[in-house]
């Protein structure tokens, strides 16, 4: 298994909590591109792309991206990071990259919950439920393209860590 395990996937779909528990379950090191560009720069995603538009979030994203990345050490990504193709590349060149999958409908009821507008700022104006569906549209190729193992987000996070770990163990044994 390659040292480095990079979480993608849509908002809401548990990058940061399923990966937070998979780095506690792997005795692994935890980081998080939001987080580390929140602690970096002082500025919320909100901020970012009021002054710089998301251009210059992504920018920043592909930097930290590959600032942040060391062995033993488990990444959860921003939404977006499948976007660009030398984020995909750099991630399926460093390590191993998990794609946690749900329907748009899951993601959207998880972030009703929980919505965090400074780190989620609307992606494109509309319903989240809408937005949820048309970011699936626009990015599943994406997510799958760079994805080693494709998982069901959906399950209770501890029951998705352990299909992670029962994933991995898998791909060391082939
Ligand atoms: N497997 C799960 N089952 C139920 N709720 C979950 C699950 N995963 C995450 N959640 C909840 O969904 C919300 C969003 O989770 P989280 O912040 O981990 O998503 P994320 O993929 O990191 O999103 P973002 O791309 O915005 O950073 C949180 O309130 C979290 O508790
Ligand atoms: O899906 C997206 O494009 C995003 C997801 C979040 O993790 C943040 O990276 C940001 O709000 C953009
Ligand atoms: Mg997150």
């Amino acid at each position: 298994m390659t040292q480095t395990i990079f979480m993608v996937g849509a908002r809401g779909a548990g990058k940061t909590t399923v990966g937070n528990a998979l780095a506690k379950a792997l005795g692994y090191k935890f980081v998080d591109t939001d987080l580390a560009l929140l602690c970096t720069s002082g500025l919320s995603v909100a901020d970012i792309v009021e002054r710089e538009g998301w251009e210059g979030f992504r920018r920043r994203e592909t930097e930290t991206l590959k600032a942040i990345c060391s062995p033993f050490t488990v990444v959860a990504t921003g939404g977006g990071v499948v976007l660009s193709r030398e984020n995909r590349d750099f991630m399926g060149q460093n390590g191993t990259v998990i794609y946690l999958r749900s329907p748009a409908s899951t993601l959207a009821n998880r972030l009703e919950d929980a919505p965090l507008e400074d780190q989620r700022p609307t992606l494109t104006g509309k319903p989240i439920t809408e937005e949820m569906t048309e970011v699936l549209n626009e990015r599943e190729a994406l997510y799958q393209e760079a994805a080693h193992h494709v998982v069901d987000g959906t399950q209770e996070p501890q029951r998705v860590v352990n299909l992670i770990m029962d994933a991995l163990a898998l791909s060391m044994a082939r």
